[in-house]
């Protein structure tokens, strides 16, 4: 755990992303990710350099099968006040609108909905879980799927509802929060959502994978070339130069 909490301490240091008085929610969703942050930002709480309140939110979509008792345990344990959002959004995105791609519209409706919840409780930030494999097939599906070179941000800001989205874990690979997971016996809610492991985002992981054995640190490679900024040279609408 300490090497992540390095990683997601930097991270939240020289991007300013939390400051003295913030009311921060994470939106914890039961997944490996959001449980890890959740515990790693309490940890962070105790010696950080600002003073902020910390909460958890889960918008429950409405699947039957979702048991939130362990996510409820967890934060009792930890003494983190925690929200959830009953919701039909299942139910929306997959009976009413029979959605094809029912990721874009679920995630959306979702984040309407924590926004809700974090204006009714005065908060201010929302930490989510993604991490830097997640900011790298992000990368890749926007530019196979969209046709834009574009990924997570560590700071957005959501005008509407006057939040900020942070995102303390950009920079920890994925293995690092699987292995604080393990050390720390982070309880892991299973996905009750149909597309678990069914979506793009899932495949693109895959490639990224099959990529690594044939060019290895492949990976390591990408995250660098998304950082090297001095280096990005892409088409431009500039005048040809031999004219
Ligand atoms: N139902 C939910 N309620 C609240 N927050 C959620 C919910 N689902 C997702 N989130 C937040 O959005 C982030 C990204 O969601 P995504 O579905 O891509 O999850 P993920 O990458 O599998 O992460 P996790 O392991 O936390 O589920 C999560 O890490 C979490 O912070």
């Amino acid at each position: 755990m300490k090497k992540l909490l390095g990683i997601m301490r930097r991270t939240i240091e020289s991007y300013g992303m939390i400051s003295d008085g913030d009311r921060v929610a994470v939106g914890l969703s039961g997944g490996k990710d959001s449980m890890a942050l959740l515990m790693l930002l309490k940890k962070y709480q105790s010696f950080a350099p600002v003073k902020f309140h910390l909460e958890a939110i889960t918008v429950d979509m409405g699947f039957n099968t979702f048991n939130l008792e362990a996510a409820q345990a967890f934060c009792k344990m930890l003494d983190v006040p925690y929200e959830i959002a009953k919701t039909d959004i299942a139910k929306v995105v997959f009976e009413i609108r029979e959605e094809k791609n029912p990721c874009a519209l679920c995630a959306n409706m979702r984040r309407g909905v924590l926004s809700d919840v974090m204006k009714a409780r005065g908060l201010n930030k929302l930490a989510l879980g993604h991490h830097q494999d997640d900011a790298l097939s992000t990368l890749f599906l926007n530019m196979l799927y969209a046709g834009k070179l574009n990924t997570l941000e560590y700071i957005s800001y959501l005008s509407r509802a006057d939040i900020h989205v942070i995102r303390p874990f950009l920079d920890a690979p994925e293995s690092e929060v699987i292995r604080t997971i393990q050390s720390e016996k982070i309880p892991v809610l299973k996905s009750p959502c149909p597309m678990d492991r069914r979506t793009k985002r899932e495949s693109i992981n895959q490639m990224l994978e099959n990529l690594e054995k044939e060019v290895p640190h492949s990976r390591k490679s990408l995250v660098t070339a998304m950082r090297n900024e001095a280096q990005c040279n892409l088409f431009k609408n500039k005048k040809d130069p031999l004219k």
